[in-house]
């Protein structure tokens, strides 16, 4: 996206109140702006990233006081942007957002809370085994994640305790990508440091060059043994489960967005081949091998509430579905229970040999649909 300067009021569908002064005299003031991305935010603090190399910390300015600034965001950034120690630098802008993954804290909160934006894909972390992978949680991401126009990973870790047969049975037909992880047979099982199979890792780590990834799971997935396998330098904590609590080491509930380098196999040649200065996707690293993509880690976030998604909205992910829904009844639910839904004549009409994959496809999407106002089984 080209870099165009928009402030929060093209955000807002009704005027603000507070809207009083002319956005023509707030221009020239930030015409030194520069343009940093948002990857960290802690207590009012912002981490941005700026020219691809300097960490910068700020703060909002006051006129954004009520607006959200996320994880993903690309801001608008003014004062002292040396990223010296302790300068700090104010977010004057937030551009326009791509994506913005939502969540509602439950079903029946219509407040809704914007999670990262500008995200490609959402990554849902599952384990196959320990702790048991819950259908319930999944549908609600792949939920939320289609509904804020991102794509679907659907990261199976610790193959080596069980299969992913069923599971890839339940997402594939809709369109889901399945990737699985284990661990190495060599791993020892001493605390903290399991280590995945380097092909796994690979694995993923294809799936994620080029593209701004989030990574949500529940605790004990096995998420953060996997970012740490994806960028070593990231140093999440792992295998803790607090005695207190009974919860993972996190206190941090907010996203942090790392920057995931290049594959180990193809370093040296993608070294070289950005020596040319077209790495706007972070040359200059400490090992000099550079980073093709983003990893988002959500610690805080283990579940997505869908009030606010809609219906039809969801229908828009699946384009096949979305056309034969035209000819439903006017409110049609879809749902299995809904009188003269189009969607179960689409399957009367299948050809035989399109029949098995068109039922499994409806019977996932009405699960989705259902994830929507049933409870995270
Ligand atoms: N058998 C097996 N165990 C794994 C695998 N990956 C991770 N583990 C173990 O699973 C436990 C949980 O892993 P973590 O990476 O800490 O899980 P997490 O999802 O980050 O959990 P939180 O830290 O609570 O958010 C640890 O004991 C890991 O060693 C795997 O592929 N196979
Ligand atoms: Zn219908």
């Amino acid at each position: 996206m080209g870099r165009r300067d928009i402030d929060e009021s093209d955000f807002r569908s009704r005027p603000s109140k507070r809207g009083s002064r002319p956005r023509t005299k707030q221009r020239p003031e930030h015409s030194d702006a520069v343009t940093g991305l948002v990857t960290g935010v802690d207590r009012g603090r912002y981490t941005l990233l700026v020219d691809d190399d300097v960490t910068v910390t700020a703060m909002k300015a006051r006129e954004l006081t009520r607006t959200r600034v996320v994880v993903g965001d690309r801001v608008d950034v003014v004062g002292d942007t040396s990223g010296e120690e302790g300068s700090l630098a104010r977010i004057v802008r937030i551009q326009e957002r791509t994506s913005t993954l939502r969540r509602t804290a439950d079903d029946t909160d219509p407040y809704e809370r914007i999670v990262v934006a500008n995200a490609d894909q959402l990554v849902i972390v599952t384990a196959l085994a320990q702790p048991e992978p819950r259908t319930g949680m999944i549908d609600r991401c792949v939920v939320a994640a289609y509904d804020a126009g991102m794509s679907v990973l659907l990261c199976l870790t610790k193959a080596d305790l069980a299969s992913p047969d069923h599971l890839r049975e339940l997402y594939e037909p809709l369109g889901v990508e399945v990737v699985v992880t284990q661990r190495a047979a060599s791993s020892d099982d001493y605390p903290g440091a399991v280590a995945l199979t380097a092909e796994s890792v690979e694995d993923v780590r294809d799936r994620l060059t080029g593209l701004v990834s989030v990574l949500v799971g529940h605790s004990g997935v096995g998420k953060s043994t996997l970012i740490n396998a994806l960028v070593p330098a990231a140093k999440r904590a792992t295998g803790v489960v607090n005695d207190v609590t009974g919860r993972g080491r996190h206190t941090s509930t907010s996203a942090v967005a790392l920057r995931l380098p290049v594959g180990v196999a193809d370093a040296g040649a993608e070294g070289e081949a950005r020596a040319d200065g077209a790495g706007a996707d972070g040359v200059g690293t400490d090992d000099g091998a550079g980073f093709d993509g983003w990893v988002i880690d959500t610690p805080g976030v283990r579940s997505f509430g869908l009030a606010h998604v809609e219906v039809a909205h969801l229908l828009h992910a699946f384009d096949d579905l979305d056309e034969v829904a035209q000819e439903c009844p006017r409110g049609c639910t879809h749902l299995a229970d809904a009188p003269d839904c189009a969607l179960d004549d689409w399957i009367e009409a299948s050809p035989e040999d399109e029949r098995p994959a068109r039922t499994a496809r409806l019977a996932s999407f009405r699960r989705l649909l259902s994830s929507r106002t049933g409870s995270d089984a």
